[in-house]
């Protein structure tokens, strides 16, 4: 087991991407509302056009050809009765978001608009002025004067964005900006790829409230995974608790595969204590190997695997160690790119904004044969300040980490590859 067969760091964060490039994520049809993080599966393509309408785009009056302009009426935003088109010489009073009658040719801002009230009926103001119109009431009719320049503060029906275009590509990360998109464009549900992971924490001695007693140990690994898959596409369903024994790890693990997860992430019981079941249970379930034991500190003792068949793995599963800094640079290590590659998205501890590699400040001493991962601070976007605090049982350096750096046995400085954290 771990120890004879370990694979090279590198080796195993390209397996693990490669694995889920072969098993993507369940296409999901998902209300909007729930959509934040995931990848869209699908174009996203607007249902109705932007705007919808021509619409004013400022405060004021829609005009029809040259001024004066008699008004003879008034649209607010929401309006759905439709006043005939205006015929040159007339106006309506609109407000921003409106729809323009038929005939708008341009709006003059309230700003730039001179309004003259006249008393007398429409047809004195139109034998005053020679023009076709009508006025708001018998009484009164209202005058507007301004300069216009043809087709300002008019939006067209789909000027920003015409009815069926492709407005996002499939493999977008759905961001606040792309589900209000979505929205302004008629989608209820989107088409989405989001890996279901369900988490599975073993240990007897593991508590998930209050102080420990002695002999306890308050679950730190499970806090963690929920925000790590979500930053890798994917969601949690919950974290379940496993009681140290081979039945109850059989039992979880068929449980979470008939419910229809993607992945099964287990922490603890990925070494060979007589209390770490993990590898008999997967064996018995006639699980596919793929990685046993990964050449990096710390975290060695991690897995990869996979249920069903070769020729359509899944669910996967990914064996994070119990020490819980182990744990995170475990999840690292196999289960973000994992979940990134069955999400159709880009690694995201290898963001293209930010430096792959930068020089780095502080002490660390590489190991003589596996690659170290080190928690380090970045500053200024140009250094890499090593924290410490950052031994396998304890998250206190990666709880200040920028990212880790990535020290392979024959490293000799002074600049390292950053795999980047969650910030
Ligand atoms: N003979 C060997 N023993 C060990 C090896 C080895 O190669 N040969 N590797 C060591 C390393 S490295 C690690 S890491 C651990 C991994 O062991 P497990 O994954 O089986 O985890 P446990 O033994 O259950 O726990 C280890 C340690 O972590 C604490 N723990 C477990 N779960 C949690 C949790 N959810 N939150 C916080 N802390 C947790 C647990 O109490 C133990 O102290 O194996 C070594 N042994
Ligand atoms: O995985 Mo262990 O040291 O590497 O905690």
């Amino acid at each position: 087991m771990a120890g004879e067969a370990m694979v090279p760091w590198e080796t195993a964060r390209q397996t693990a991407w490669d694995l889920g490039v072969r098993c993507p994520a369940v296409v999901r049809h998902v209300a909007l509302r729930d959509t934040l993080g995931a990848t869209l599966a699908a174009d996203l393509v607007a249902l109705v056009g932007v705007p919808a309408y021509d619409t004013a785009a400022m405060d004021g009056y829609a005009v029809a050809g040259r001024g004066p302009w008699v008004v003879r009426g008034r649209v607010l935003a929401g309006a759905t009765e439709r006043l005939g088109d205006l015929q040159p010489g007339e106006a309506v009073e609109i407000a921003t978001g409106a729809p323009v009658p038929g005939g708008t040719e341009a709006v003059v801002p309230y700003e730039a608009a001179l309004t003259e009230e006249v008393v007398g009926s429409a047809d004195d103001a139109r034998a005053d002025e020679g023009r076709v119109g009508s006025a708001t009431d018998a009484g009164s009719v209202t005058w507007v004067r301004g300069e216009i320049d043809p087709g300002r503060h008019v939006r067209r029906v789909g000027e920003d964005t015409p009815a069926g275009a492709a407005v996002a590509a499939e493999g977008t990360i759905i961001t606040p900006a792309v589900v209000g998109l979505a929205a302004s464009l008629g989608h209820d549900t989107l088409t989405v790829r989001r890996p279901k992971v369900d988490v599975l924490v073993s240990g007897d001695e593991i508590t998930d409230i209050g102080i420990p007693a002695p002999g306890q140990v308050r679950d730190a690994i499970g806090p963690v995974l929920p925000g790590l898959v979500e930053w890798g596409g994917g969601a949690t369903g919950g974290v379940v608790r496993v009681r140290d024994t081979f039945a109850e790890m059989m039992s979880a693990l068929r449980a979470s595969a008939d419910s229809g997860a993607d992945v099964i992430a287990v922490c603890g019981a990925s070494s060979k204590g007589p209390a770490d079941h993990l590898r008999d249970a997967l064996a018995t379930l006639g699980a596919t190997p793929v990685v046993d034991g990964v050449a990096c500190r710390p975290g060695h003792p991690q897995l990869l695997a996979h249920l069903g068949d070769p020729s359509s793995p899944g669910p996967v599963v990914v064996g994070l160690p119990g020490n819980p800094n182990a744990a995170l640079v475990a999840a690292a290590t196999l289960l973000v790119p994992l979940l990134a590659a069955m999400a159709d998205r880009p690694d995201p501890c290898s963001d293209s904004a930010l430096p792959s590699c930068l020089p780095i400040e502080g002490r660390i001493r590489p190991h003589y044969r596996d690659t170290r991962l080190a928690a380090v601070r970045v500053e200024r976007g140009a250094v890499a300040h090593v924290v410490g605090h950052d031994r396998p049982g304890s998250l206190r350096g990666a709880a200040m980490a920028d990212a880790l750096a990535v020290i392979p046995p024959d490293w000799r400085g002074p600049s390292a590859r950053l795999l980047w954290l969650p910030r």
